[in-house]
């Protein structure tokens, strides 16, 4: 059977269509009812206290966890209808930055950086690329646009949480991708670093077009940075409002201890 084109135009299709979904671990409803729709373009910050379903539904909209039920789709495809090679093209668009960075240390900053091209390179070329660093240009372009231009051969180890947070940004900046998906990419940072890394991710995501969708634990940050505010409780939504029409007394019910808040 030939290949199905799997056409992509994010001017026309939203990039995350969400409708009814539900997750569950096993009998645990992690996500109920959920439905959403993110346009090219947008900072979605997601909100909400532990527990309450953001990394679960950032795994969905990357594609990493299915839905139990309800339709996700992502650029106009459900992608667990797509065969493999179909998901793959889908998901190279989608680049996620984790809190735990997920680099290895005691590589030099290029090989983490040049990570974020292995779904464009072949097998071969990435082995060479371990002794004999490929793509050096891209990787140098897009550590210089993090601030990190004299690093590219030193050992990522050597970095601060803060620079080593830089080099996972970079490593999705030369994936290149139309979205970037960010689980928590400041809560083992301070303030100030936590601000600059918001900014760069803001500055990154506005002067290439690319929509952002970052969970934050920080409501300060996320009012300031996103144009658009999601509210997470007990895995559904309690509110999707610009960042000027979250109110004190909606940050309090949605961070209420008593369940029935
Ligand atoms: N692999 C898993 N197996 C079972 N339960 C899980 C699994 N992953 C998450 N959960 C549960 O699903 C719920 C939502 O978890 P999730 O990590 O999405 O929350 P979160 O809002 O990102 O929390 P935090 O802010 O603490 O990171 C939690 O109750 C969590 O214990």
């Amino acid at each position: 059977m030939g290949s199905v084109i799997v056409p992509i135009d994010p001017s026309s299709t939203p990039i995350f269509q969400l409708q009814g979904v539900y997750h569950c671990f096993g009998e645990f409803t992690a996500l109920a009812d959920v439905s959403l729709t993110i346009a090219a373009g947008e900072r979605v910050a997601l909100i909400g206290p532990s527990g309450a379903g953001k990394s679960t539904l950032l795994s969905l909209l990357n594609g990493s966890l299915r839905a139990t039920a309800g339709k996700v789709a992502i650029l106009g495809h459900a992608l667990a209808d797509l065969p493999p090679k179909q998901r793959r093209r889908i998901q190279r668009h989608l680049g996620t930055v984790y809190q735990q960075h997920h680099l290895v240390m005691n590589l030099a900053v290029i090989h983490n950086v040049n990570a974020g091209q292995l779904g464009r390179w072949s097998l071969g070329k990435a082995a060479v690329s371990l002794v004999w660093p490929q793509g050096v240009a891209t990787a140098a372009r897009a550590l210089g646009q993090v601030g990190l231009a004299d690093h590219l051969y030193g050992r990522t180890d050597r970095l601060s949480g803060g620079q080593q947070q830089r080099v996972a940004l970079a490593r999705v900046l030369v994936q290149d991708p139309l979205v970037i998906l960010a689980d928590e990419p400041v809560s083992s940072l301070d303030p100030a670093r936590s601000q600059d890394i918001m900014e760069l991710l803001c500055q990154l995501t506005l002067s290439q077009g690319k929509t952002l969708v970052v969970s934050l634990h920080d409501v300060d940050l996320a009012l300031r940075y996103g144009t658009r505010i999601v509210g997470l409780r007990q895995g559904q939504l309690l509110f999707d409002a610009p960042p000027d029409q979250v109110t004190p007394a909606l940050i309090q019910r949605l961070y209420a201890l008593s369940p029935d808040a």
